[in-house]
């Protein structure tokens, strides 16, 4: 089954045509991943799926509903949730409270009910801290709930920012290029923790680098090139592809092998 599609999708900024009448479905189950060389069109897509930009042209459809230029709070509250490129967490707030606020875009009390404290909003509040430790738990962050955010080494508050998505229970969740600046054993920790909340449910669609990660936790791969999809399939399937291989050759890297792959996506 579907969880989202994409038909024909395309943006243009200005004469340039970043997202160019791509089509893909990302099935309920599993990892998808979108791969392709640097300035390709990927974060333009994430940001037509989000609803952060319109499409100039084509459909997305989330759950069989068409979502096509919704804002970003319905898409989000609707259940699907994106993490970005950088990280953006709340610094000041600590470790526990960023997720507690992930918690809150799936929270049905209101400010009003919150402030006026009845017996409803107060029951929210003890089953959103109970969710908020649980998906730290989860992310391996429970040693740090109460440390400000800005205190967490790089890795850990790449953990929180994912942490605090998954508090929000899509069910679909965008992650942007989750491995970038991690090392060797934090991003192995990443693909576990990837291929766990897919297990659980939540259907992953993933931007990524690290091409060992890709083929660790993908089970399709959709690749992009010039804004264009030029193939899709497993990552072995991909791997092979003809056009995949010439797409990474133009950036000046072979792809022939996975070292080789990674660094030309890299680019
Ligand atoms: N807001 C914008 N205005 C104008 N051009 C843009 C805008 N956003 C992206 N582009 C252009 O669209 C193309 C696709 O960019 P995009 O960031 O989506 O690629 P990418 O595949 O995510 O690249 P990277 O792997 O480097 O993050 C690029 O040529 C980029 O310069």
């Amino acid at each position: 089954m579907s969880r989202l599609t994409l038909e024909g999708v395309t943006r243009r900024f200005g004469g340039l045509v970043a997202v160019d009448d791509v089509s893909f479905e990302v099935p309920t189950e599993g990892v998808t991943a979108v791969i392709g060389p640097n300035g390709a069109g990927k974060t333009t897509l994430f940001n037509l799926i989000s609803g952060a930009l319109p499409p100039s042209a084509g459909r997305i459809v989330f759950e069989g509903q068409d979502i096509t230029g919704r804002p970003p709070a319905k898409i989000a509250a609707a259940g699907l949730v994106r993490t970005f490129q950088l990280v953006k967490l709340f610094e000041d707030l600590s470790v526990l409270d960023n997720v507690k606020v992930g918690c809150h875009l799936q929270g049905k009390a209101g400010l009003f009910a919150a402030l006026l404290r009845p017996a409803s909003a107060r029951r929210e509040e003890a089953t959103v801290e109970a969710r908020a430790r649980d998906m730290l738990a989860f992310a391996g962050l429970s040693a740090f709930a109460d440390e400000p955010a800005s205190g967490l080494p790089y890795g850990r508050q790449r953990m929180l920012e994912l942490a605090r998505a998954m508090a929000a229970g899509p069910k679909l969740i965008l992650l942007d290029e989750p491995a970038a600046g991690l090392n060797t054993e934090e991003s192995a920790a990443l693909a576990r923790i990837i291929r766990r909340i897919a297990d659980e449910g939540t259907s992953v669609l993933l931007i990524e680098h690290d091409m060992t990660l890709v083929m660790n936790t993908a089970d399709r791969v959709v690749v992009v090139d010039f804004g264009r999809k030029i193939a899709q399939g497993t990552p072995a399937q991909v791997r092979a592809n003809p056009a995949v291989i010439a797409a990474y050759l133009g950036t000046g890297k072979p792809a022939a092998n996975d070292a080789a792959t990674q660094e030309a996506a890299h680019g």
